[in-house]
């Protein structure tokens, strides 16, 4: 993978090294400058209270109220408390000779929009009642880097953080933009260029990146017709097998569907019993009901998906079997509650896909609550323990490689929450693995794909009533645009 820098997702350490060794006085400028101009695109002229804290972020903010009283709007200034004497903020305050008014909530009230330029995404402490507010008495809100109050590094609140109408981003997004309930937080995401070089990256360790085209490549989806036929076609592109339950069908079937058209040129069903459940139906489905120890030999069926509708105990069995002849797994639902507590079993598989109840199972951990998507430093430690990519599923889908790099997917819909959803995406999953992606490309691709067809799915025929079956047949269209992204990002 070369990730490209403009997915990158910085931390506000790296922001804090970047700007170290780099004219902080002159981005601050650009930042202002380039966040009013993203006010003025939003809002119509309206009196506006620029709230400005003591470091940085409050430098931004003076700028930011300097442009805008240049461009007419009445602009008065609130400070938390002055800027450190001889800082750069302290410099950017100086240079404003507007009105300024008292740091309380009855300013923010009276104007039609507040910046909220108090703190910026690094803050180490939960912010206290008078910011919290003054922010909550803002009738609209633009936040300059991150609504104050919310962590970059993980999306989670500090205290008590007030939502913003538009969230400025400088140069880069971070992870707390994505991450719920930060992204939720943000309100709309604008992403602001302020002349930061892009040379200042390489002296960082990258490691979070949004899940987007360009992350990953994918190879042509449909096969090439030079490369022969027969058979070895269908193997070269590619063979899937899907652990088939006795009884619950649909998410072995689902998982299967979903391979196939996501490319895998031939998707068997291990189903040792209920083969003749799967044999009504699909035509195009290889049904077999030999030994699983037989077919796991099989040197050409190398990517197995395994547990989607089994049962714990034979999801389990299956998952000793597949490892012990060296296949690439992805667990998913049942063999992950075949490993609840002892993610040591896993050890061997490719790629996991819990969601948080399965993640929290698994790994040990206590809280399901909706709002814990696992903080990316989390994932990254389970997938380090396991040696496997671990893809936290969620509306804000969080793909953690061994190694520390994550993704954090960030356009799926609510729709996805539906049953069935998630066998998709393991069967969409093993067929990259099979065409011989790389386990994480396989992995944050997949994620992609499954919400890009979701979301084509919803506005092509289904709207909100997407079920499961409706995502598969859009994966063709999905992984064109998936290419026509990239391609026209690269090109700038
Ligand atoms: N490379 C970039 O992205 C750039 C970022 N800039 C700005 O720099 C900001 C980061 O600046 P700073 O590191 O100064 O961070 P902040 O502007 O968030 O300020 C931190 C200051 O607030 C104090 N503080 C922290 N938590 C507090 C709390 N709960 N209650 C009261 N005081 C608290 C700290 O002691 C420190 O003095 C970014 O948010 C961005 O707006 C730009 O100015 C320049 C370039
Ligand atoms: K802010």
């Amino acid at each position: 993978m070369t990730a490209p820098n403009r997915l990158a997702l910085l931390t506000p350490a790296q922001t804090a090294a970047i700007d170290s060794a780099g004219d902080v006085l002159a981005w601050m400028e650009n930042a202002g400058r380039m966040a009013a101009r993203a006010i003025l695109r939003h809002w119509t002229p309206r009196p506006v209270l620029v709230a400005c804290g003591p470091g940085a972020n409050g430098g931004d903010g003076y700028v930011v109220a300097r442009h805008l009283e240049r461009a007419g709007w009445p602009v008065r200034v609130a400070a938390l408390s002055p800027p450190r004497e001889g800082s750069p903020a302290a410099a950017m305050a100086a240079r404003w000779r507007g009105p300024i008014a008292l740091f309380l909530p009855e300013a923010a009230a009276r104007a039609g929009l507040v910046v909220d330029a108090v703190f910026g995404a690094g803050l180490s402490r939960d912010i206290d009642d008078r910011v919290a507010d003054l922010l909550a008495a803002a009738p609209a809100l633009a936040a300059i880097d991150v609504p104050s109050g919310l962590d970059g590094a993980t999306g989670l609140a500090k205290g008590r953080v007030r939502a913003a109408d538009l969230t400025i981003a400088l140069s880069w997004a971070r992870p707390g933009h994505y991450l719920l309930p930060g992204r939720a937080l943000c309100g709309t995401l604008e992403i602001v260029d302020i002349g930061i070089p892009p040379a200042a990256l390489e002296r960082l360790e990258l490691d979070a990146w949004r899940n987007a085209p360009g992350l990953w490549t994918l190879p042509p989806l449909a096969p090439d017709t030079a490369a022969g036929g027969g058979d070895s076609h269908k193997y070269s592109r590619g063979a899937v097998g899907v652990i088939g339950a006795a009884e619950m069908t649909g998410a072995a079937r689902l998982a299967a569907g979903a391979a196939r058209r996501a490319g895998a040129g031939l998707v068997t069903i291990a189903a040792e019993s209920g083969a003749d459940l799967y044999r009504t139906g699909d035509p195009g489905l290889i049904v077999d009901a030999s030994p699983l120890s037989a077919q796991v030999v099989d040197p050409r069926r190398l990517a197995w998906v395994c547990g989607p509708g089994l049962p714990p105990a034979q999801a389990g069995e299956a998952l000793k079997l597949l490892l012990k002849a060296g296949r690439q797994v992805i667990a998913d639902a049942g063999a992950l509650a075949a490993c609840a507590g002892r993610p040591k079993r896993l050890r061997g598989v490719r790629i996991v896909t819990p969601h948080v109840g399965e993640f929290a199972k698994v790994f040990g951990r206590s809280s399901t609550s909706p709002d814990w998507r696992g903080r990316p430093d989390e994932v990254r430690a389970a997938a380090k323990a396991i040696g496997a990519v671990v893809v936290l599923k969620g509306t804000d889908t969080v793909i953690a490689a061994p190694d520390g790099r994550i993704a954090i997917n960030t356009d799926a819909p609510p729709v996805l929450a539906t049953a069935g959803a998630g066998d998709v995406l393991s069967g969409i999953t093993g067929a990259l693995l099979a065409r011989g992606i790389d386990d994480f490309d396989a992995a944050c691709a997949a994620v992609w794909l499954h919400g890009h067809a979701a979301q084509l799915a919803r506005h092509g025929r289904s709207g909100d009533g997407v079920i499961a079956e409706d995502i598969a047949p859009w994966l063709g269209t999905a992984w064109a645009e998936a290419h026509a992204l990239a391609r026209r990002k690269a090109l700038g």
